[in-house]
């Protein structure tokens, strides 16, 4: 049986600048189904990171409500969605902010440290974390600018997935990294999932489309189209894909 993890009730957001609104968000209900591979597309400016930023709580909507996992997150103050968003969100975005005067290890404990008070039990499972995308002993006192692009990415996102978060939200994770580092992060992001993890994931890239077994579309703040793609495997399947272009095709993609 599914079981809901977001729900939203005619989610609105409007920005205004110069005396001038813009309503991004309309009216928006959505419900998201824990431990699906979400992925929200659209073209440019049609709101995606609005909507990320809005269900994820790091932005309240204008008018309506979202709750996550029983949390109505239009009730919380900013301190309380603060202490919200580290127990239980995880984040991922184009631009890898770790902290550059920290080492690898470091980084990861720092965002660990502050849910968890055992810190020999965090030691473990950030090495437990790190081997399992790929970064090994001899890279965990590195410094983040001694890393690659995609070393870096997959730290982030064991800084993001540290405290254990029901979901991960990742915005572009991929924007800036060549196709074989793009690989890989992506690889580490279907595990995730593949752990339990529900995934949301804003993109413009086909490939990166792929890995998610859901496909909402957003025009002008408006869902205009919901695919769902079945689960993503390693062995390549024409169906999925053609199915995708298809669904990309009618939505005017
Ligand atoms: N903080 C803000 N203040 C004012 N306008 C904003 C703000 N954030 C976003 N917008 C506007 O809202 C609209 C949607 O932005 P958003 O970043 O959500 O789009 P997007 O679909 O993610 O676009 P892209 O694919 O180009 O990243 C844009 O016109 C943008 O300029």
């Amino acid at each position: 049986m599914t079981k809901t993890i977001i729900k939203t009730n005619k989610l609105c957001k409007t920005f205004s600048s110069g005396g001038i609104q813009q309503h991004v968000l309309k009216n928006l209900d959505i419900s998201l189904v824990e431990g699906d591979f979400t992925i929200i597309m659209g073209s440019s400016g049609s709101g995606k990171s609005t909507l990320l930023y809005a269900i994820s709580g790091m932005d309240k909507p204008t008018i309506g409500e979202i709750d996550f996992a029983g949390n109505n997150l239009s009730k919380l103050n900013n301190d309380q969605l603060a202490i919200f968003r580290r127990n239980h969100c995880g984040f991922v975005f184009q631009q890898i902010h770790l902290l550059d005067n920290m080492s690898v290890l470091d980084n990861i404990l720092a965002s660990g440290l502050l849910v968890h008070k055992n810190r020999k039990e965090l030691v473990k499972r950030t090495k437990e974390l790190l081997v399992q995308v790929g970064i090994q002993e001899n890279s965990w006192s590195k410094f983040p600018t001694q890393l690659s692009g995609g070393e870096a990415q997959r730290v982030g996102i064991v800084r993001a997935i540290i405290n254990n978060p029901k979901v991960l939200f990742a915005d572009e994770p991929t924007g800036a990294l060549n196709s074989a580092s793009s690989d890989s992060v992506l690889d580490v992001i279907t595990n995730v999932n593949r752990n339990g993890q529900s995934v949301v994931l804003v993109t413009h890239d086909i490939k990166t489309a792929l890995r998610g077994n859901r496909i909402l579309y957003l025009r002008d703040g408006v869902i205009c189209g919901d695919l769902q793609l079945g689960d993503y495997s390693e062995v390549e399947n024409v169906d999925r894909s053609e199915k995708l272009k298809h669904f990309l095709t009618e939505m005017g993609w």
